[in-house]
Order: structure tokens, then C-alpha cells, then sequence
């Protein structure tokens, strides 16, 4: 890709941000306007129909639908691992990889159920990155290179993305891409990933803390945030959510790891996640306040904290949901049903 191809990869993101288009309001009014014509009583499908408009927003279509939704799942491995941050072997994410391909994982049985298409990247597992601990986890050319592979995610088109992750020691690169980002005591930003007992927790926390000393005076800019703390699969997904902005297509963030990916292009632009919808909120305790700064209120709550874009899949279902009820519903007109005597009142 044309980024880096340049000398200064950082900056041709930046343009690329710059491009972003805005919502397509004339399709947001046609949304409405056909919305009031449905059989049922005005604003009754609650945030389905906010759904619908959302839909319309960001495909730029009057008449938005779901017929190619897909999940995309990024995987990577980190150095970080090697400070005993996860409760899990590095070997997972690759055996995890081969169990997404046999289809035997709990994403797998998430699309089967509601017809979602599904790609898989491997980003290099065998050899991971920095330990942020010590080190950038990656140079600004990987970086933006990772990002560019990103792009990929949308090449065979789709009209809705659902964005997961898969990489053992995640959880300790998302929270310290929180905690750059948005400051506060550490231990306010680190959980227990796939299971931590309470000295793995305490020892996380530490490791959190000295990448942020480690890299300390370089953490003003979002890019080197993502750069320095970040990691593979959390480059390429925060390539996806771009490319997917700059081709209209709607995005569905799934849980914590995705979420930091994100937040990235949020401080780079603040609009930078107005196509983007928050699946579900993890039970990865700093979740919530991650969405909370994003302005995003997820769609789901079910208490999971699996990744693989379970969550981010599962609100794909109600999207789908969404769209079919807008496209497909009789009008009153069609079906003789008689309209409300007084003007009805139109919530949201
Ligand atoms: O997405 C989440 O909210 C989430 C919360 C906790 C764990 N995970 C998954 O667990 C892995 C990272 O956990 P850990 O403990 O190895 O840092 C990685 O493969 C993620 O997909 C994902
Ligand atoms: C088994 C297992 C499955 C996962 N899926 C996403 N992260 C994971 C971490 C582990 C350990």
C-alpha cells in the first residue's frame, strides 16, 4: 500500500484520517421517513431502529442491508509474555489459530449460527514482538506495514465488519495502551486477562507500570503510542477500522483488546469511531470505562471476556436483526393496518 511505500509512514496515516467521509444524512432522513410507514407504533423497536440509522449513515444507503457481514480475527504474539503476564504459554495462539481452522472454536459456532463470514490473519507469530517492557514492540515502518495489512481485512468486500483478536499477553498491551492514553493510576486499566490469581495480577500491574517508565516522554502521540505499547494484531485492526471508514462499511468492535485499537484512532480524531459500534462489554473489568471515554454504549452485556470477536459476533446477529426489520417490514399501507388517530410520538 501506497503507506509504506514513503519515507514518513506515521504522517500518510494521518492523511488517510484526514479523508475519512462523515455520515450520509439524506440516508439517515430516508431511514426515518420510511421508519414512521413500518407496522408498529412509532420508536417501538428502540435501538433497532437507531441501528438502522446507523446502518444507513455509514453505507451511505437509504435502504442499508446485511449480506455479506464478516468477521475478521488478528492474531499475533508479544514479548511482553516472558514477564509472566498471562496465565497461558505463547504456544496457545498458534494452537488456537489451528483450532479456528478446524473450526472447533467458540467463534466458529458464533458465525455458523448466524451466517457470518469469517478470515482469520496471522500476523507473524513466530516472532513477537518487543517487550513493550523494555522496548518499543515494534519501529514506525512495521507499525504503519501492520496497519496496511490490516486494510486487507475488507479486500473481498463486505458490508458489515465485526473485528476480533486472538494473542496470549493482549490483555497487558491493551492496558498499557489505556493507561498512555488516558492516565490514572495502572492498576485501574489491568484485570486478570485469561485468569490471573492475585500475584500475577500484582505482577502485571508492575510490568504495566514500567513500560509506561520505559517509554515515558514519548507518549503524547497516539502512534507511538500504538507503536511502542502496542502489538501486532492491535496495528492491523486499527488498519481495518480506518480502511473500513474510508469504504463506508459499518464495524462492530468486539472486547477489551479490540477496544484499545480503537482508542488509538479515537485520540488521533475524535470522529474517527462514529462508523464503529460497541458489540458487548467484557467482563475484562476496565471495559467499560475504555467505552465509557470512546462514548460508546455497548450493545450487549452477557459477562464474557473470551475475545476472537465472540462479542462483536454475537451483536452482529441483532444488526442483521436491525436491518431485516427495516427493509423487509410491511408499511401500514401494505398490510391495512390503520395508523395511529393522534400524531404518534417519535422517540429518538
Ligand atoms: O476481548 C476481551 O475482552 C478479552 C478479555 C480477556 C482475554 N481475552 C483474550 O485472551 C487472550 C489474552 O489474555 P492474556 O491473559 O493472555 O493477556 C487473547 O487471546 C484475548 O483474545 C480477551
Ligand atoms: C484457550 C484460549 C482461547 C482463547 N480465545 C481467545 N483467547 C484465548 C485464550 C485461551 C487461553
Amino acid at each position: 500500500m501506497d503507506a509504506i511505500a514513503t519515507g514518513l509512514p506515521f504522517d500518510d496515516v494521518r492523511r488517510l484520517v484526514a479523508m475519512m467521509p462523515g455520515a450520509d444524512l439524506d440516508a439517515v432522513a430516508a431511514v426515518r421517513e420510511r421508519d414512521r410507514e413500518l407496522t408498529k407504533p412509532a420508536g417501538a423497536l428502540g435501538r433497532l431502529e437507531e441501528i438502522a440509522r446507523w446502518l444507513a449513515a455509514w453505507q451511505g444507503n437509504a435502504r442499508p442491508a446485511v449480506t455479506r457481514p464478516l468477521v475478521c480475527v488478528f492474531a499475533a504474539n508479544h514479548g511482553v509474555v516472558k514477564q509472566g503476564v498471562s496465565p497461558y504459554p505463547q504456544s496457545v495462539t498458534r494452537q488456537m489459530l489451528e483450532n479456528f481452522a478446524a473450526g472447533g472454536a467458540a467463534i466458529n459456532q458464533i458465525c455458523a449460527a448466524y451466517d457470518l463470514g469469517f478470515k482469520v490473519f496471522d500476523l507473524a507469530l513466530d516472532l513477537p514482538t518487543g517487550d513493550i517492557s523494555e522496548e518499543p514492540a515494534m519501529d514506525e515502518k512495521a507499525c504503519v506495514a501492520t496497519m496496511a495489512f490490516g486494510m486487507e481485512a475488507i479486500a473481498g468486500g463486505t458490508d458489515l465488519l465485526c473485528l476480533g483478536e486472538m494473542g496470549i499477553g493482549n490483555t497487558t498491551i491493551a492496558a498499557a495502551i489505556y493507561a498512555a492514553l488516558y492516565g490514572g493510576p495502572v492498576a485501574q486499566w489491568v484485570g486478570r486477562g485469561t485468569g490471573l490469581d492475585d500475584a500475577g495480577l500484582a505482577r502485571k500491574v508492575a510490568v504495566v507500570e514500567k513500560a509506561l517508565a520505559t517509554h515515558a516522554g514519548h507518549l503524547s502521540d497516539p502512534l507511538e503510542v500504538l507503536r511502542r505499547l502496542g502489538g501486532r494484531e492491535v496495528a492491523a485492526i486499527a488498519g481495518a477500522i480506518l480502511a473500513a471508514r474510508l469504504q463506508r462499511i459499518p464495524v462492530i468492535l468486539d472486547g477489551y483488546v479490540v477496544t484499545a485499537a480503537a482508542a488509538i484512532l479515537q485520540a488521533l480524531d475524535p470522529t474517527a469511531l462514529d462508523h464503529c459500534l460497541a458489540g458487548h462489554c467484557s467482563a475484562e473489568g476496565a471495559h467499560g470505562e475504555a467505552l465509557r471515554r470512546l462514548g460508546k454504549a455497548p450493545l450487549l452485556d452477557l459477562g464474557m471476556r473470551l475475545g476472537e470477536g465472540t462479542g462483536a459476533a454475537l451483536a452482529a446477529g441483532i444488526v442483521k436483526a436491525a436491518a431485516a426489520c427495516h427493509n423487509d417490514m410491511a408499511t401500514f399501507a401494505q398490510a391495512h393496518v390503520d395508523q395511529a388517530e393522534a400524531a404518534p410520538t417519535t422517540a429518538g
